[in-house]
C-alpha cells in the first residue's frame, strides 16, 4: 500500500531523511517513532505530498505521490502536529467545507459529517464553534477532516498531544475501528504506551535513517518467554545457547534471560525440564510481554 525507496530530504543545512526505504502492506497500523529531530515529521509530509524531496520515490495505493500529489491527496488522510481550524465556522461547516473540498457530493455531506462525527464523538458539538471546544475536542474536530473522505491511508503526527486518557483511550478504539475498515494508518507519537494499544508494527527514525522496522504482533508461533534464576550463573548465555527448542533473545547480568519458545505448552514442558536438567537454578518460567517499548529501547541499544 505504501512504498517508499531512497528518501532524501534536505532543509538549507540538515538531512532530514537520508536514504529512507519502507513498504507497508494494506491494513497495518505503523508507529512511527523516533527521537526529536529525527525526521517523522518531514516523512510524513512527504509522504502527505505536502514537501518536495531532493529525490527518491514515494507509491501510495499505486500512486506515484511526487508526481500526482492532488490524486494522493484524495486517496489519503492527513493531521498535522500543528493544525488550524476555521475560527468562524461551526464544527458542522468546517466538516462540510473539508467533504467537498474533497470531493463528496453536497448531497452526501450530511450523512458523511453524521458518520465522522459519531465515530469522533462529537455528534453533540457540532453547532459549536471550535474556539468554544476543549483542546481534546478540537484535535477529535482535525481528526475528524483528516478521515471525512474515508482514506485507504491515513498519516497523523502527534494525533494524541493534549488528550485527556479517556480521550485517548478512545482515540485506540477509533484507530483499530478504522483499521477494521481496511484503512492503512501511520501515527507518530512519542507516548509509546499509547502507540502500543493499536500498533501493529513500529517503523523507527534516527537522524534521517530508517534504523527498524518490526512487527509488534507477529503471528505467534513463538513467544517470548522470561527466565530468571535464583542466583548468578556465568556463561548462562552460552548455555542456553547449546540447549534445544529455544532461541536466546538476550540475558542481563547472567541471571535473567529472554527466549523465544514454541508456542505450544508440550514444548515449554521440554525446555523448562531441560533447563533443570541444565542445573540452572530456576525461580521463574514465564511469557514475558515484550512492549513497544522495549522493543523501541532495543532498537537504540542496536544503534552505534
Ligand atoms: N523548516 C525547517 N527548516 C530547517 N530545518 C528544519 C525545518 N524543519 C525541520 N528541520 C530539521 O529537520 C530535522 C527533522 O525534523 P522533523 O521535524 O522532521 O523531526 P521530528 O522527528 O518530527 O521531530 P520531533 O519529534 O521533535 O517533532 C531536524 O534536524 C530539524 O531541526
Amino acid at each position: 500500500m505504501i512504498a517508499v525507496d531512497n528518501l532524501i530530504f534536505e532543509y538549507p543545512g540538515v538531512r532530514a531523511l537520508d536514504r529512507a526505504s519502507f513498504t507497508i502492506p494494506q491494513g497495518r497500523v505503523t508507529a512511527l517513532v523516533g527521537p526529536n529531530g529525527a525526521g517523522k515529521t518531514t516523512l510524513l509530509r512527504c509522504m502527505a505530498a505536502l514537501e518536495q524531496p531532493v529525490s527518491g520515490r514515494i507509491e501510495i495505493g499505486g500512486i506515484d505521490v511526487l508526481e500526482q500529489p492532488r490524486a494522493c491527496h484524495r486517496i489519503i488522510g492527513y493531521l498535522s502536529d500543528f493544525f488550524g481550524l476555521y475560527q468562524r465556522l461551526t464544527v458542522r461547516q468546517c466538516l462540510h467545507y473539508v467533504a467537498r473540498a474533497q470531493g463528496i457530493a453536497a448531497a452526501d455531506c450530511p450523512a458523511a459529517i453524521a458518520d465522522v462525527a459519531r465515530s469522533l464523538q462529537i455528534e453533540d458539538r457540532l453547532d459549536q464553534y471550535p474556539g468554544e471546544l476543549s483542546r481534546g475536542l478540537r484535535q477529535r474536530l482535525a481528526i475528524a477532516q483528516a478521515i471525512i473522505h474515508k482514506p485507504a491511508v491515513v498519516l497523523l503526527d502527534e494525533p494524541a498531544s493534549g488528550l485527556d486518557p479517556e480521550a485517548r483511550h478512545q482515540l485506540a478504539e477509533l484507530f483499530l475501528q478504522l483499521q477494521r475498515q481496511g484503512m492503512t494508518l501511520v501515527v507518530s507519537s512519542h507516548i509509546l504506551a499509547e502507540l502500543e494499544a493499536y500498533s501493529s508494527d513500529m517503523l523507527v527514525l534516527r537522524q534521517g535513517r530508517i534504523v527498524e522496522h518490526a512487527a509488534l504482533n507477529a503471528p505467534a508461533q513463538h513467544k517470548p518467554f522470561r527466565l530468571q534464576l535464583a542466583a548468578a550463573i556465568p556463561q548462562l548465555a552460552d548455555i542456553l545457547r547449546k540447549l534445544p527448542g529455544l532461541e536466546l533473545v538476550r540475558t542481563d547480568q547472567d541471571r535473567l534471560a529472554i527466549v523465544n519458545l514454541e508456542s505450544d505448552g508440550l514444548s515449554q514442558h521440554r525446555v523448562l525440564k531441560a533447563l533443570l536438567d541444565a542445573g540452572l537454578p530456576v525461580c521463574e518460567f514465564a511469557p514475558a510481554a515484550v512492549n513497544l517499548q522495549d522493543a523501541y529501547l532495543q532498537t537504540l541499544d542496536k544503534q552505534p
